[in-house]
């Protein structure tokens, strides 16, 4: 559906991305981790087509994604939406969360009943009608984090990119937004990549992990597998240190393998 193919961009001379190689199938989970510096917000932006790769090509559904091509990218905006990691410093302190929501719609030009799509959006991710008047300051961050991801999901994107959707909340509240973004691709199948510098967010949530290291994918494979024996030593540092954190590794268990359903975001308190 869309990813990059055999990217390279340099910076004074040096590679940043150098073997990055990799497709999103429609309704897919796929976690991106790295350490920091790796190159996970540059891969970020490129995908997002805010920066032009110095070699290779980004493709989603037949076109060719560059900055530039304004037609192109107005397109892609529908189909690829993007969650910041901070939605506190994301999310206008002017605006209502009505306001907020409707804003992608308005920018892109989509027709229909926004007012429904508002309204829809929200309870997608487990938010009545009595979040429409508030003001981000009056929102916790797990609740700035949901109105985050409303705003991408109202124009009904096929693909969404996360980047460290979780960081900055606290575990219980990473718990819910982990829960909306199961719905999400369960009830309204939406892809999703996931950019995290800690394997146990990606293991909670994705059935197949890629690890970027130094600027390459080092590692494309199944999570579970990735979990049981990783094939790199890099890999297996970056699960000693989210273990370390975490106890949620002792037994990883993919979304598709998990036993059980997922709560709806009705059942997900706010
Ligand atoms: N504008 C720039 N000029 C020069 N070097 C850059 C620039 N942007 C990024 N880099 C370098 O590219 C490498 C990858 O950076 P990037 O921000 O993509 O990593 P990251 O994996 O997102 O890290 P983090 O998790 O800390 O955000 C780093 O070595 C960084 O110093």
């Amino acid at each position: 559906m869309a990813g990059p193919r055999r990217w390279g961009w340099r910076r004074e001379r040096q590679p940043i991305l150098k073997a990055v190689d990799f497709a999103i199938r429609p309704g897919e989970l796929i976690g991106l981790a790295g350490v920091s510096g790796a190159g996970k917000s540059t891969l970020l932006n490129l995908m997002l087509g805010l920066a032009r790769a110095d070699s290779g090509e980004i493709w989603c559904q037949g076109r060719r994604i560059q900055p530039g091509s304004v037609r192109v990218l107005r397109w892609y905006r529908r189909v690829v939406q993007y969650i910041p990691q901070d939605p506190a410093a994301s999310l206008d302190p002017r605006m209502r969360v009505r306001e907020l929501v409707r804003e992608p719609l308005v920018h892109l030009g989509i027709d229909g009943d926004h007012r429904r799509r508002v309204s829809e959006a929200l309870a997608q991710v487990g938010l009545d009608g009595s979040f429409l008047e508030r003001r981000p300051e009056s929102l916790s961050g797990g609740q700035a984090q949901r109105v985050a991801i409303a705003r991408a999901i109202a124009v009904r994107p096929r693909l969404l990119l996360a980047d460290e959707p979780l960081s900055g909340l606290d575990l219980p509240v990473q718990a819910k937004v982990t829960q909306v973004l199961k719905s999400l691709n369960h009830d309204a199948d939406i892809a999703l990549l996931l950019i995290s510098h800690d394997l146990s967010v990606v293991c909670r949530l994705c059935q197949r992990t890629l690890i970027l290291d130094a600027g390459a994918i080092i590692e494309d494979r199944p999570t579970a597998a990735l979990f049981r024996q990783p094939a790199q030593a890099h890999t297996a540092a970056l699960l000693r240190a989210a273990t370390t954190f975490s106890t949620t590794l002792s037994m990883p268990v993919p979304p598709s393998e998990a036993a059980g359903r997922h709560p709806t975001t009705q059942e997900i308190p706010s």
